[in-house]
């Protein structure tokens, strides 16, 4: 069942066309990535999704309904994490969690959802004393708290360190697991890759390429098979390294080391998309 459907999104802004004919859709419980340099268009493409922005043109519909008109009990189906931080600095963790849980019908319980997101040591600190990584994953709580079926997460892991995107990764994973679509903004290309059954990516308003994380911009249509041997060192680009490989080792060659198949790397995908939408 697809949660949003969209097809032909146009945004302006005066004379800047922000988002330029845009078409997506987004299955139930997928993780759906949104990847794009600064200024590509991808907050307003979400928050149009969200409600928060009108759009220009374009049909839009967002778990069967236009964003521009819905009502409050579906607004109450949305999760929403924003890019910056709440601002409530004097409540405590959790007086900010429950206070956020009683605007929703059927809320998660704040407790459970403060232990989820990590922040149990934190539930009685009150915001202004907690460190970026940690105020960040506050906003990460009041996001799932109302028990959305469809989360919008903005550049969620900001500020995390290591040890906390990881641990946020497997809170992704679990609501994705239990039906939960997520449409995920990350500049992080890890992250998505990671976390993203689908991505898209956006540049200059548009969609200059779709895929999963393994295969988009052709990623696995060519590899790099190095290796070294008593010649140096050896690297060559083949479509399907099987053969070569294959050679490689009937050599039975001592001296053969460091054999190596490499992909090429999302990131390095996503700057040849990036570069070649410019
Ligand atoms: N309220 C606004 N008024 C005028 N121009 C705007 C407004 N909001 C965004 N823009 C412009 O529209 C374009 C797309 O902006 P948007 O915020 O959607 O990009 P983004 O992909 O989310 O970027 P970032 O990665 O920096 O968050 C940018 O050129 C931006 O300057």
């Amino acid at each position: 069942m697809a949660v949003i459907e969209v097809h032909g999104l146009r945004k302006r802004y005066g004379r800047h066309q922000a988002v330029d004919g845009i078409d997506l859709t987004v299955t139930r419980g997928e993780v759906f990535g949104l990847l794009g340099p600064n200024g590509a268009g991808k907050s307003t493409t979400v928050e149009i999704l969200e409600g928060y922005r009108p759009r220009d043109g374009g049909d839009v519909r967002v778990l069967g309904e236009d964003p521009g008109t819905a009502g409050r009990r579906w607004r109450a189906r949305i999760g929403v994490v924003l890019q910056q931080a709440n601002d409530s600095a004097g409540l405590t963790v959790r007086e900010v969690v429950r206070h956020v849980a009683g605007f929703y019908p059927a809320p998660r319980d704040p407790d459970a959802v403060i232990d989820l997101c990590g922040l149990s040591d934190k539930a009685d600190a009150k915001l202004r004393t907690l460190s970026g990584g940690q105020r960040r994953r506050v906003d990460v709580a009041l996001g799932i708290v109302g028990d959305p079926e469809l989360l919008f997460l903005d550049e969620p892991t900001t500020g995390f360190d290591p040890q906390a995107r990881r641990q946020f990764w497997s809170l992704i994973r679990s609501l994705a697991a239990e039906g939960t679509t997520i449409v995920l903004t990350s500049h992080y290309l890890d992250e998505v890759e990671a976390l993203a059954g689908r991505l898209v990516v956006l540049a200059g308003g548009r969609i200059v390429a779709e895929g999963t994380p393994a295969t988009i911009g052709g990623r696995t249509e060519e590899s790099t098979v190095s290796w070294r041997d008593a010649d140096g060192t050896h690297q060559v680009s083949v479509a399907d390294p099987t053969a070569l490989l294959a050679g490689l080792t009937a050599r039975n060659d001592p001296q053969l080391t460091d054999l190596r198949v490499q992909r090429r790397s999302l990131e390095d995908v996503y700057l040849d998309l990036i570069g070649e939408a410019r």
